[in-house]
């Protein structure tokens, strides 16, 4: 088997830790390692030019399940890598990477565009976890001189809400940090959630951090509108033939700490820790699908998908 550029080992590595974490940034990192890995293979024909390449895209493959936004770079930047030597095969895969990379950014600031239209000038929004795209919708409503307030649920067990509240306040947005169960009873100050998506099923599901399908029942009972920012490379193409996506499963101690999880463990008669990363939002209380190609009603993505990737899903990583 090909050993993979010990660069790109770190980057997987990194994803499965998630010191990279986030579907738009872990795509990114991935088109990278990708490029990384051509830019220094020292293959000496072109088919083990791309074994190395796919042996790197199995091993990114492997560090999450859940973000189809990996599979779909991996997808994208090993569709455009075509020569017929070695050094031909290396410059269009960093091109391909790079070209990638650039639409990932560009389609973020388009989506942002889209949803900042949504949001009123005096509107509070409320997010969970941390989303690229949902803050650019944000962002870009700042940027139309709208003034925005934020209530930021914390979402344990990673907390990463801590991340979304310095940020809103790095741009000058009043922030309101609450505890994941407090959201229902600050729903009566909120006009709008919003929040990212990791996945997107055909059928208009969205697959996003967990406690994001609690959060918009809430919201649709309090009659808050939802509000999904995801790039189309959160499309999931494999969910057009009738797969379901996987919910990636935590380690334990992502919920106990040290102490805690020594004495639970210590008690045969302890008790069972699950840590399931994310959930599964059906469509019907989710008002839009944010996209850098405009905005969906979740029912209707099915066509966007259908357009953008058809009915066949390659797997490039696979021998
Ligand atoms: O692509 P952007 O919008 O940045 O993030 C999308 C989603 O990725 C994150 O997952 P994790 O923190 O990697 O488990 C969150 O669930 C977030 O909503």
């Amino acid at each position: 088997m090909t050993d993979v550029h010990p660069d790109v080992a770190d980057i997987a590595d990194d994803i499965a830790t998630m010191e990279i974490r986030g579907a738009a940034a872990i795509a990114n990192a991935a088109a990278g390692a990708l490029a990384t890995q051509a830019r220094e293979s020292d293959a000496n024909s072109p088919a083990a030019f791309r074994g190395e390449l796919r042996q790197a895209a199995k091993t990114l493959y492997e560090t999450r399940p859940t973000a189809v936004s990996l599979p779909n770079a991996l997808r994208f930047v090993m569709a455009d890598v075509s020569g017929d030597t070695v050094a031909e095969l290396q410059e269009s895969a960093v091109a391909s990477a790079e070209a990638f990379q650039r639409e990932l950014d560009q389609a973020q600031e388009r989506l942002g565009e889209v949803g900042a239209n949504r949001l009123r000038d005096g509107d509070v929004v409320m997010t969970h976890c941390h989303s690229t795209d949902a803050l650019s919708c944000v962002k870009a409503a700042l940027d139309q001189g709208k003034h925005i307030e934020a209530i930021v649920k914390e979402t344990r067990p990673r907390k990463q809400g801590h991340i979304t509240a310095e940020e809103l306040r790095e741009w000058g947005v009043p922030v309101t940090l609450v505890v994941d169960s407090a959201a229902r009873r600050y729903l009566d100050r909120v006009d709008h959630v919003v929040v990212g998506a990791d996945s997107i099923a055909a059928d208009g599901s969205v697959i996003n951090k967990i406690g994001t399908s609690g959060l918009a029942v809430n919201a649709r009972d309090r009659g808050v509108p939802i509000m999904v920012g995801a790039q189309t490379i959160k499309l999931h193409p494999d969910t057009l033939t009738g797969h379901t996506v996987e919910i990636e499963m935590r380690d334990e101690s992502e919920v106990l700490g040290g102490a805690e999880r020594e004495r639970i463990q210590g008690d045969p008669d302890g008790f069972t820790v699950e840590n399931p990363a994310f959930d599964v939002t059906p469509p019907r209380y989710v008002d839009a699908i944010v996209t850098e190609r405009g905005q969906f009603p979740p029912e209707s993505i099915v066509v966007l998908m259908r357009e953008l990737f058809g009915r066949d899903t390659d797997r490039p990583w696979e021998a």
